[in-house]
């Protein structure tokens, strides 16, 4: 009695803990997802703003490109991200380079 009483218990007791893991994990998901949907806002605006300085360049004689800046930028992603974070900043050059 006392041990099926104490299965009974254990099997709520994982139910219970189930139910809190999934809650937890759905309220994550939500925080992801609205903080992919506000990384892919800005990955547009970075775009549209270095269209602009790109478009101003190339109108007053310049290149495109500018492999000095490109650097930089390329060194503050590695620093704070480490190599995986020089393919994040490569992959964000690339999608904002050539977009005029
Ligand atoms: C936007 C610029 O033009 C190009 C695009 C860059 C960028 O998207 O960050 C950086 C350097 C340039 O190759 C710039 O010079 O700042």
């Amino acid at each position: 009695m006392s041990s099926s009483s104490t299965a009974t218990e254990s099997t709520e007791t994982a139910a219970t803990e189930t139910t809190g893991t999934a809650d937890v994990i759905g309220t994550a998901r939500e925080r992801i997802d609205a903080l992919d949907g506000q990384i892919l806002d800005l990955v547009r605006e970075r775009m549209a703003v270095s269209a602009g300085i790109q478009e101003a360049r190339i109108a007053s004689g310049g290149r495109r490109v500018q492999l000095s800046r490109e650097m930089e930028i390329l060194d503050r992603y590695r620093q704070r991200l480490g190599k995986p974070g020089t393919t994040l900043a490569m992959t964000l050059l690339e999608l904002c380079r050539g977009r005029v």
